[in-house]
Parts: C-alpha cells; sequence; structure tokens
C-alpha cells in the first residue's frame, strides 16, 4: 500500500472513493449551490493505493483558523473526508494515512488538528480527544414562555429590531455576523470566504432554503442570527443560533419560540453552560441532548500551550505521552498575566496524561479534574488537579458548531 498526495484533478474521482466507505451516492448539489465537497482543498488531500493500483482510502484536511481561549486566532487543520472502502477494513489503512497526514502538518508548521469524529471509537488512538461539547434544545411549543429575568441583565434588556429574509438574499450578512462571532467564541472555527461563495456545508452555508431571522443592534447594525425552518409535522428547526451577545440570543430564541404553528423547537446547537434553560419559565421545558463537538490534537505541545490565552497564574508539570507518534516530554507550564511559558523540565510530574487528554482539555471544555476521575490524567500530588482546573478553564466554555 501507498499513501499519495491528491492534486484538483482528483477531485471527481476523490469524491467517489470517498462515498464508498459511507454505502452512499454523492447526493445532488444543493438547489442553487455547490455540494459540500466544493470547498474540499485538493492540495492538502490522500489518497491510499493498494498494491494493485485501487484506490482504498481518502483523507483530507481544510485551512482553518480556530479561535482559542483568550480571542486568540490560531492556524488550524480541519481533517475531513475520511474514509476506507469496506473490502479493506482494519487492515492499518487508515492508521496509514494518519500517520503520513500527522507527518505533513507538522511539515506545514501546524500544531494543532482538529475534526468532528463519526464515531467516538475511531480517533483517540491517534491523539485526538473530545475537546468541545453541543446541546440539541427541544422545546414544545406550549412550554416556551420565558420567566422575566427578576435581576434584568444583559440578557433581559433588547434594543434592537428582527427581520425575517430568505437564505438566498442574505448570504453577505450571514457570513460577516459569522466571522465577528467566532473570533471571540472559543473552539469556533472560521468558515473561509469560498464556503460562502459556493454554498458548501450544511444550512445556512448551503443554499438550502432557509429563513434566516437577522437581529439588528439599535443603529441597525446585524449582530446576530437564527436560522430556520418549519417542517411537518409542525417541528421548527434551527440550524444555527449565531449572537454578538446574550441578550441577542434571548431575542433571537424568544423570536423562533413565538412562532404560529410550530408546535416544538429544536435548537441544533446550544453551547454548554448555556442561560437558555434557566430563562425559561418552566426549568423542564426543554429537553436536552448532549453531543461531542471538536476533537483536538495537538502537534507541538509548548507552540500549542503558549499559543492560548490563560486566565489564572499558575504552575504545572505536564508528563505527556503521545504513544501514536513515539513520543514523550515533560514540561513546566507556568502562567503569569494571561500568557503561559512551556519548558522542557526534570522536574517530578503534577499530572501524566496522554495527549488526547491534552487534547480535550486544551480548549478549557472539559475539567482536567474529571479526566483523573475517570482515570485517565493521573494527578501526582493534592490539588494539582483542581489547580490545572484553574488553569485550563477558558472565559467561557468552548463551542463548535461548524460542520466539515
Ligand atoms: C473526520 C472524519 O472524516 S470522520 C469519518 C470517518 N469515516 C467513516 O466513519 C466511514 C466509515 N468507516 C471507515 O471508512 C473505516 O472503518 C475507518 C476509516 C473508520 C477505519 O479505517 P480502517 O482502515 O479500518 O482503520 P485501521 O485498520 O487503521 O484501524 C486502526 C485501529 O482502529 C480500530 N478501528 C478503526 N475504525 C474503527 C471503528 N469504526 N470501530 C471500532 N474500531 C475501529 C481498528 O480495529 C484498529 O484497532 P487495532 O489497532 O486495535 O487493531
Amino acid at each position: 500500500m501507498e499513501i499519495r498526495s491528491t492534486t484538483d484533478q482528483d477531485l471527481d474521482v476523490f469524491v467517489d472513493t470517498l462515498h464508498t466507505p459511507f454505502g452512499r451516492f454523492p447526493a445532488a448539489p444543493a438547489e442553487g449551490g455547490g455540494a459540500w465537497w466544493s470547498a474540499l482543498e485538493m492540495d492538502r488531500g490522500l489518497f491510499a493505493v493498494a498494491a494493485d493500483g485501487r484506490l482504498i482510502g481518502t483523507a483530507g484536511a481544510y485551512s482553518f483558523e480556530l479561535t482559542l481561549p483568550g480571542e486568540i486566532l490560531a492556524p488550524a487543520a480541519g481533517v475531513t473526508a475520511v474514509g476506507v472502502v469496506p473490502s479493506h477494513r482494519r487492515q492499518g489503512v487508515l492508521t496509514a494515512m494518519m500517520r503520513h497526514q500527522l507527518t505533513e502538518l507538522r511539515a506545514r508548521g501546524e500544531f494543532l488538528s482538529v475534526l468532528l469524529a463519526s464515531e467516538a471509537v475511531i480517533y483517540r488512538r491517534f491523539g485526538y480527544g473530545p475537546a468541545t461539547y453541543t446541546h440539541r434544545l427541544t422545546v414544545p411549543r406550549h412550554k416556551a414562555a420565558f420567566a422575566l429575568p427578576r435581576a434584568g441583565g444583559e440578557a433581559g434588556s433588547d434594543t434592537g429590531s428582527i427581520e425575517v429574509l430568505r437564505r438566498a438574499d442574505c448570504g453577505e450578512i450571514l457570513e460577516e455576523v459569522y466571522d465577528r462571532y467566532r473570533r471571540a467564541q472559543p473552539g469556533a472555527l472560521s468558515r473561509p470566504h469560498r464556503w460562502w461563495a459556493v454554498g458548501a456545508g450544511q444550512p445556512p452555508i448551503s443554499r438550502a432554503p432557509r429563513y434566516i431571522a437577522v437581529h439588528r443592534d439599535a443603529d441597525g447594525v446585524p449582530d446576530g442570527y437564527a436560522s430556520y425552518v418549519v417542517a411537518d409535522p409542525g417541528t421548527l428547526t434551527v440550524d444555527e443560533t449565531i449572537a454578538a451577545d446574550d441578550a441577542v440570543f434571548t431575542a433571537l430564541a424568544r423570536f423562533v419560540l413565538a412562532h404560529d404553528l410550530a408546535s416544538e423547537v429544536v435548537f441544533k446547537h446550544v453551547p454548554p453552560e448555556h442561560p437558555l434553560r434557566w430563562q425559561l419559565a418552566d426549568f423542564r421545558a426543554g429537553q436536552t441532548s448532549d453531543e461531542d463537538g471538536l476533537w483536538t490534537r495537538l502537534l507541538d505541545v509548548p507552540r500549542a500551550l503558549t499559543a492560548r490565552g490563560w486566565f489564572t497564574d499558575g504552575e504545572l508539570v505536564l508528563d505527556v505521552d503521545d504513544p501514536f507518534l513515539g513520543e514523550h516530554g515533560r514540561y513546566l507550564l507556568t502562567v503569569r498575566d494571561g500568557k503561559a511559558e512551556c519548558v522542557p523540565t526534570d522536574r517530578e510530574p503534577d499530572l501524566s496524561l496522554d495527549v488526547s487528554d491534552l487534547g480535550s482539555i486544551y480548549l478549557g471544555g472539559t475539567a482536567p479534574s474529571l479526566l483523573v476521575r475517570a482515570g485517565h490524567i493521573r494527578a501526582h500530588r493534592p490539588g494539582a488537579a483542581a489547580l490545572a482546573d484553574a488553569l485550563f478553564r477558558a472565559e467561557r466554555a468552548p463551542h463548535c458548531l461548524h460542520w466539515f
């Protein structure tokens, strides 16, 4: 078997080969727009080729920016389009592609790789760990009354307005509002202009018909939107709610929850620790289901740890094992005034962990102490896990709703 890079000329055969592992045929492009694969970066793709020349596997990567805690924007490879044809599964094809890809990413100078996992059992062995989470919230309309927030506060006061547009008429607004939002949201990914231009991905990037409730501030500047559609038997599904702040999110949520002829509203992506549930008069009104979002992999531990912002001072010695790449490092992490230094050390470790666990705690969405309790991370002294919790926390829960 051989792993080879793809070029633009390979797009059709790449898409065709990729669909076989999923047992599906490529769907017709969404109405008036491109198919999701029109955003593929074919200079970053890989084919696995069998000894007889047959194409048996694919993998790709997008060039994204990931927002790290502290509103730091870092380049991140978005691994995608991974598949091995059913006749050649469990023979190490994916393992060979992952090894090749990680080596290539490092050669390009990248230090972070992220993905959305089709199955949770696949990627930990390659050093990825679940790092962001998202909630699907379903609210029956008859239970959708809001409690009046006693203290008022930011979430209670909206001075803006909402207008309903059609997806086809407001692409530029969506692109602008999303871009402003993602720069301030830890765990969010950029949506390169190309995605919007070709209508790749899922709604509202794709041109599938959708209504867009656009929120504007008091000066008329768009600062949020909810992309939605009502389908039989009266389910209003919100693809995503993007908001500059809590007040805008609340205004948009109130708006869709008041939609006539909808018997229930499904918010596909509500960030963890979101106040919406607390704002409803009936605390049990919404049913939530949790999903993992972004899986993160560190390719250069000191670079990744010094890149993000920090919110508490402290010092930790981390003993990091990377079994897939056969590497091991012990680092002294020192945080002062929002910035970290990370240097090799011989000091006794505070925590021993696998690089996939470091990926899980990196964006602040998974408490290190949780992984200590789960038996993943080993704490070598009392207080080490609590200190790690305080250090790794982000300004708010990381969240990624970009599908790729
Ligand atoms: C980011 C994305 O694109 S997510 C999309 C991922 N693709 C899919 O889900 C499409 C359908 N599935 C597939 O194409 C394949 O089964 C893949 C890509 C998931 C795995 O490819 P394979 O070539 O079979 O993986 P490979 O042989 O290298 O497996 C390595 C190890 O992972 C395990 N493994 C791989 N996939 C799975 C799985 N789906 N479930 C359980 N174990 C798995 C293997 O058993 C093996 O374990 P071992 O080392 O203990 O023997």
